[in-house]
């Protein structure tokens, strides 16, 4: 199936999450993330700002910060798929970026990718073996090599999660996925 399908019959099936099944789930999905060892031992840490149909992972970025920790989230760049870490202060008084999703307020400190110890990275699909389906933008594919000590973690709900998905050379993979199930390690490696 090619890429397009696949992320259609994902949204479908995010959509058919009822608002209840929503609010338990992300917080489980928080809750895993806090008590995770890379998130207690991680000082610098990128997450990104929920849309619907996304994790929110709010809690966890407000428990990040509560324990003096650097947090950034992205911020996308003029030059197409490129996108920065910008450090992120308070989840209130937000801005929005061009596609409508939060961001933090002008001016902003930027992270140097090489800094970030764990990325929370969203995305519409994932496999236990790390693979990972994303809006079909590249950001993430282009970002996630540059994170060189960076461990990189998919938060997802389990519906997100498939046997295979197709995938590309360019296709970053993550090392960890994290759904309201629990923490699992990917079989094969990411970075
Ligand atoms: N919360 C969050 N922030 C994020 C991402 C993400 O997936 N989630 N990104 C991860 O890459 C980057 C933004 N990526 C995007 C990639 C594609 C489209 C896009 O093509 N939007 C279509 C509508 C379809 C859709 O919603 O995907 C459009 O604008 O027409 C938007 C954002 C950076 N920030
Ligand atoms: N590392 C890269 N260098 C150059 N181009 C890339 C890279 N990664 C992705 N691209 C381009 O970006 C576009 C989107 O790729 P793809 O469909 O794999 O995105 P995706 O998995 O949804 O990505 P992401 O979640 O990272 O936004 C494609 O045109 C692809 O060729």
């Amino acid at each position: 199936m090619e890429k397009k399908a696949v992320r259609q019959e994902i949204r479908e099936r995010i959509q058919k999450l009822n608002q209840r099944e929503i609010h338990r789930f992300n917080r489980e999905i928080n809750s895993h993330i806090v008590n995770s060892r890379l998130f207690l031992e991680g000082k610098v840490i990128m997450g990104y700002l929920a849309e619907p149909g996304e994790v929110n992972i709010d809690q966890s970025l407000q428990t990040a910060l509560n324990m003096g920790k650097t947090v950034c989230v992205p911020q996308i760049l003029e030059a197409p798929g490129e996108m920065a870490a910008a450090r992120l202060v308070t989840l209130k008084k937000l801005g929005r970026d061009r596609y409508g999703i939060r961001t933090p307020q002008e001016p902003v400190e930027t992270i140097a990718p090489e800094d970030i110890d764990l990325v929370l990275t969203p995305g519409l699909g994932f496999t236990a073996q790390g693979e990972r389906l994303g809006r079909g933008a590249g950001y993430y594919d282009r970002f996630l090599p540059r994170c060189t000590k960076g461990v990189p973690m998919a938060i997802g709900y389990e519906v997100q999660v498939r046997k295979e998905l197709p995938t590309s050379a360019h296709d970053a993979k993550v090392r960890y996925l994290c759904t309201e199930k629990g923490l699992r390690v990917c079989k094969t490696n990411g970075k």
